[in-house]
């Protein structure tokens, strides 16, 4: 059996303000999806987006002159679909491929299509492990376990085999449950500087809220930028909801 990371890792963030500040006007804020926006589900498509939040961002978005994006391991279409009828900056696929503030999209990072017959093998292999989830993205591949914790290592040891066919061009990454293979040198805290380079975000002060380990490179640029890194589960007791909160009060709304 292979090593594999071990389940729900969080890093120690480095010094930061643990209390959230109020929000400033001249911020440029970088927002995480899963688990800092939005509550985790038992599934990718199970997540609900609670009643107020596509407003308090749209709100927040008017405030910032527009610097507000969200960065995310999903693919820019979920944003899409998630947030309707806001259409936001995104940075998607784990920062590999990003809509920019005028609307194009490019990407990031050296992506190309997942190699022929990984999707397929992924799935005949979850079949046979009642619970997995697998969850093909554009440039990405995420297997799910969260539902079926017992095969952790049977989907980290596929993804291994995956990896190890194309070593120069994935890794893996160990996520809420999840492994995922990603397209290596792509990461949330390149995307974030490439977007701070990008009016309406340069010049501002770059905030980014994220709660996985996934995130931590965008904790970190945001830091390199002199701005501000926060992590749920230190500067929010962990809870969606109160990141929630934050962004409401920032707006004048206290009911989201
Ligand atoms: O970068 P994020 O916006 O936080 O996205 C990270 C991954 O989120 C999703 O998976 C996670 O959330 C699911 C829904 O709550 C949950 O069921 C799963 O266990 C989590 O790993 C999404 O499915 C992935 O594509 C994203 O990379």
């Amino acid at each position: 059996m292979m090593n594999r990371p071990a389940l729900e890792a969080h890093p120690q963030p480095a010094t930061q303000p643990r209390q959230p500040p109020d929000i400033e006007s001249d911020w440029a804020l970088f927002l995480d999806l899963d688990g800092t926006l939005l509550d985790l589900a038992p599934t990718p498509t199970s997540v609900v987006v609670p009643d107020g939040l596509v407003d308090v961002l749209r709100r927040l978005h008017h405030r910032l002159h527009g610097a507000v994006a969200i960065v995310t391991g999903r693919p820019l279409a979920d944003i899409d679909q998630l947030l309707a009828p806001l259409v936001l900056p995104v940075a998607g696929n784990h920062g590999a491929s990003a809509r920019l503030p005028d609307g194009t999209q490019q990407a990031l990072a050296p992506v190309q299509p997942l190699p022929p017959g990984w999707v397929t093998q992924a799935q005949a292999a979850c079949a046979q492990w009642p619970g997995t989830i697998v969850e093909p993205k554009p440039y990405s591949l995420a297997l799910h376990y969260r539902l079926a914790p017992e095969h952790a290592d049977n989907v980290f040891n596929l993804l291994r085999c995956f990896a190890a066919e194309r070593a120069d061009d994935y890794e893996i990454l160990t996520a809420h449950y999840a492994y995922e293979l990603r397209p290596r040198h792509a990461d949330k805290g390149m995307a974030i500087e490439r977007l701070m380079a990008l009016a309406p975000f340069h010049g501002r002060v770059p905030v980014f809220i994220g709660d996985d380990v996934t995130d931590e490179s965008g904790r970190a640029a945001a830091r390199r930028l002199g701005g501000i890194g926060l992590d749920v589960g230190e500067s929010f007791s962990g809870s969606a909801a109160h990141v929630r909160q934050w962004l409401a009060k920032a707006v004048g709304d206290q009911d989201t």
